[in-house]
């Protein structure tokens, strides 16, 4: 059974569902001046270790109208009592009543009061408390040149909950937002925590857990929220782990990938690589003959299944019976020249992966009709160009995209990006990956994934665990998915991190799978 603090960092929540939640708070007792208190003394306490009085005396506080405003002057009154030089700047008369209530009580102490940031170029440290979720319209005005005047000082910015100006749940930014070097998001992380517009903008989020009441944000998310941060608890629980200790190799999974051309070889390479990471029994990888002698020093523990081909080196046709195959991956470096190869693999009866030129060969027709037709499970990989071209009148932002394809097609679609989301249409639940890395936008990343996914879907087929979606259970293709978008970022950030950001090609992705999932399963 999961405790508290590991299902605190699941939940992703929109402006109104916060309300809700806290509304529930308020309404069963709880003040809000000593929620307040509460929340602001955490806050304090995050500030002080990221930026210790010794070296960040001269703090500016920024302060808005409402209960971010409020947060802001507890947290300046908490520094002032611990030495930090703080100046307050309330750029609006008005502010709601606990707000003015704690503006006076900081009046009172001394804390001094500037009528504008004009002077705030000798500060070591800002603290943004001018906006929170109460955001309701674009920035404007002397506001939007505040903002601006803080955005061009040199000293970092800590952001209270979100960086002012970024919408809550689309991670917009409303005219203009704050630029922090950290956020504190309070309680539970917002939805703009998840959306790439908010990125540049939010520095390295921190969450600030303050203790609310799971049965109050199960009231209101739902036994099994639908939309959900995926955590390393989650992720690491899909992995098809611990192996029985009777397992044999084609008890493990068998996973046909289709891949590779004579002019993008690379592809079929990479993707037999990420699935050879993944664990899986037998991996057959079915390419053109003319390229499969050159990629069998690469690939000796995988069975090279050289496959007729088309005058420009394309794989012409399959082999008939695709039935003994767990899982089967159509898609790196094929090309789009020979169409009957996605009507075979949409015939099988197996667990279907379809990424590059799959997903575009599967744009050619109508996706959604065909999709439909399927029996056994179809796993989507786009990027955001191939979702276009696949879903064209589908709009909103990535997750929302995710669903609405997921639901129109009843394909587990896995929408690739910064921050990747994954739908599964059973459950209409939604799934986003919070941690990775630019470090991995480069060619060829997208390809060890297809090769990490399909291999975990073939295993995942064969694990005991039901293929339901009711309740907390995930289905065994969905749980695939979830399993290989994590440990594929995870292993990205862990390259990265061991080299630069600049490092991360492919090869290094795929070598640093296994290290990556070793250290943290020592760990947990
Ligand atoms: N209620 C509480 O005790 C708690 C409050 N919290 C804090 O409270 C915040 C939410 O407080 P509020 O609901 O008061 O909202 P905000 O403090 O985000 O601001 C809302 C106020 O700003 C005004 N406003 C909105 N957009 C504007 C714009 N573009 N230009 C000028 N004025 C604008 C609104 O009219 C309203 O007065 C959270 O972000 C968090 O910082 C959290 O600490 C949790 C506990
Ligand atoms: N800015 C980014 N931050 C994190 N991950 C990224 C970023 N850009 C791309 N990625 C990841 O890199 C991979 C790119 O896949 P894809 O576009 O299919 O590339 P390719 O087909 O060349 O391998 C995806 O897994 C995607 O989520
Ligand atoms: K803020």
């Amino acid at each position: 059974m999961l405790h508290r603090t590991q299902h605190i960092p699941r939940f992703l929540v929109t402006a109104e569902q916060m309300q809700q939640i806290e509304g529930r708070v308020f309404a069963a007792g709880m003040p809000v001046s000593a929620l307040m208190e509460k929340v602001s003394g955490l806050i304090a306490r995050q500030i002080s270790e990221h930026y210790p009085v010794s070296q960040a005396a001269r703090v500016g506080v920024l302060v808005g109208p409402g209960h971010n405003g409020g947060d802001a002057l507890v947290v300046a009154r908490e520094l002032h009592s611990q030495g930090y030089q703080v100046q307050i700047c309330q750029p609006l008369d008005k502010a709601k009543q606990l707000t003015a209530d704690q503006a006076r009580y900081a009046q009172h102490l001394g804390i001094p009061f500037v009528p504008s940031v004009a002077e705030w170029r000798d500060r070591d440290l800002i603290i943004d408390g001018l906006f929170g979720f109460g955001l309701e319209r674009p920035i404007e005005g002397k506001l939007a040149s505040l903002v601006k005047q803080i955005n061009r000082l040199a000293c970092p910015v800590y952001s209270i909950d979100l960086p002012s100006g970024i919408h809550t749940d689309s991670g917009q930014v409303m005219g203009i937002a704050i630029r922090a070097e950290r956020t504190g998001c309070l309680g539970l992380w917002k939805r703009a925590f998840v959306q790439a517009p908010a990125l540049a903008y939010l520095g390295q989020p921190e969450l600030i857990d303050f203790g609310l009441p799971l049965a109050d944000i199960r009231a209101v998310l739902g036994e099994t929220p639908t939309v959900q941060r995926l955590t390393d608890e989650v992720a690491i629980a899909q992995l098809p782990l611990p192996r029985s200790a009777t397992a044999h190799k084609y008890k493990v999974g068998h996973l046909l990938l289709i891949a590779g051309s004579r002019q993008y070889a690379g592809a079929a390479l990479l993707s037999a690589k990420g699935a050879v990471a993944s664990g899986v029994g037998m991996l057959t990888l079915a390419i053109p003959e003319t390229i499969r002698l050159a990629l069998l020093p690469s690939l000796p523990g995988a069975l090279l299944l050289g496959c007729p081909e088309t005058e420009a080196g394309a794989i012409a046709n399959l082999p008939e019976d695709l039935s003994k195959y767990d899982a089967i991956a159509l898609g790196p470096g094929l090309t789009t020249a020979v169409p009957t190869l996605l009507k075979s693999v949409l015939a099988a009866d197996c667990p279907l992966l379809l990424d590059a030129d799959g997903l575009n060969l599967l744009a050619q027709q109508d996706p959604v009709a065909t999709l439909q037709q399927r029996t056994a499970p179809t796993v989507l990989t786009p990027h955001p160009g191939e979702f276009k071209r696949l879903f064209p009148a589908i709009k909103g932002d990535p997750g929302e995209q995710a669903q609405r394809a997921a639901e129109a097609s009843q394909a587990i679609v896995v929408l690739k990006g910064a921050k990747t989301a994954i739908a599964c249409p059973t459950s209409q639940r939604l799934w986003v990956n919070p941690e990775s890395t630019p470090a991995l936008a480069r060619g060829g990343s997208g390809d060890v994934l297809t090769g990490l996914l399909g291999g975990l879907l073939a295993q995942k087929m064969l694990d005991s665990k039901p293929d339901s979606d009711s309740s907390d259970v995930i289905s065994a293709a969905t749980a695939a998915a979830l399993a290989a978008v994590w440990w594929q970022a995870q292993a990205g950030r862990y390259a990265s991190d061991r080299n630069s950001e600049l490092g991360v090609s492919p090869d290094r992705l795929f070598q640093a799978l296994d290290p990556f999932l070793g250290s943290i399963l020592a760990s947990c």
